[in-house]
């Protein structure tokens, strides 16, 4: 990684932040290590000084989607060059908009790809074996409960199809193998054989003959025009009505309502969710009501070295955009 040679704190470049700490800053813990590169300073700093600070800032670290870059944050900020997202998905931002303005844009598929396959692998054997029921079971006053609420479905053997083949999709194929699962898989373009072959994976051309194959159907895409609402009514109701589905991707890629009825009515067994639209649910959702379902809090890359190395890939981002060296996560509009 490039690294400036031993300069003042106030020579470095200027970095916006959302915040450090909270719900939406960036994680106390990493502060050292942006501080070794840059001056970093916060939306509320930046606020209660716009004109003169604005002028400074010369990137930006989303951390969560936060904070939100519209028309006027880009306008506020003259000497903005580039702006790096703490994940991989960018359905969030406005792609044209912020190119418009010069700015470059990176993300962090490296430090991600792993552990949201291990997310989505996670609920999926959580589903299987219905570990939060059987959670809540164990620690009950009565402890009381008959075999048959407890059976789950075998894993080994079962079908996984999924849904968007990219790097985190192959690593969820690399992890299904290792649990003797039969793995379908669907993406835009095909993989090389090779690549199918080790570990297993069969293509389907088409999305419905995977929904009607599989025994757990992973969403893996990014959100897109293409993808809004992919899994509806039509969808759910060619899985099995033994089949679960699993959502690491974005919760509007599923029509929520559709999968309600579908949950509550057995037209597929269970979900697990790690996305919903929107995020969180309200506390009175439908979904949050249901047995059969699992949520997590979009868990995706949580784990403390997966953040730590999405804030390094994000540095890498931004000093080579400042350097005028090719961006290696750059991400350019469609
Ligand atoms: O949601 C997580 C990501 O976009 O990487």
């Amino acid at each position: 990684m490039w690294a400036p040679a031993c300069i003042m704190e106030e020579e470095l470049p200027w970095l916006l932040v959302n915040e450090v700490g909270g719900i939406r800053g960036i994680l106390h813990s990493h502060v050292p290590f942006l501080k070794k590169h840059f001056h970093l300073i916060t939306m509320k700093e930046f606020l209660e000084n716009r004109k003169d600070v604005g002028k400074k800032v010369q990137a930006i670290y989303l951390w969560w989607h936060k904070p939100v870059i519209d028309k006027e944050l880009l306008q506020s900020l003259p000497n903005l060059k580039v702006i790096a997202n703490s994940g991989v998905g960018m359905d969030h931002l406005d792609l044209n908009l912020i190119a418009s303005f010069g700015v470059k844009m990176a993300n962090a598929p490296r430090a991600v790809s792993s552990t949201t396959a291990d997310t989505g692998m996670a609920l999926l054997l959580a589903s299987a074996r219905r570990l939060v029921e059987v959670h809540n079971i164990s620690i009950s006053p009565s402890m009381d409960y008959c075999e048959a609420d407890i059976l789950g479905v075998k894993v080994a053997g079962a079908t996984l199809g999924i849904i968007g083949m990219g790097r985190i999709g192959y690593k969820i194929a690399v992890r299904a193998k290792a649990f003797e699962m039969n793995i379908l898989y669907h993406n835009r373009t095909r993989r090389k054989v090779q690549e199918e072959q080790a570990v297993g994976a069969t293509y389907c051309k088409k999305i419905d003959s995977l929904l009607q194959q599989a025994d757990f159907v992973m969403l893996v895409v990014s959100l897109t025009p293409q993808t809004h609402k992919l899994i509806g009514k039509r969808e759910l109701e060619l899985m099995k009505p033994t089949a679960t589905l699993i959502n690491i991707s974005r919760g509007a890629v599923v029509d929520q309502e559709a999968l309600v009825a579908a949950l509550q009515t057995g037209v597929i067994r269970a979900a697990a969710l790690d996305v919903t639209a929107p995020e969180p649910l309200p506390r009175d959702h439908a979904l949050l009501k249901l047995k059969n379902v699992i949520i997590t809090p979009h868990l995706g890359i949580k784990t403390d070295k997966a953040t730590y190395m999405i804030t390094e890939e994000a540095v890498e981002n931004i000093l080579a955009a400042l350097n005028g060296l090719p961006l290696p996560s750059e991400v350019l509009p469609s």
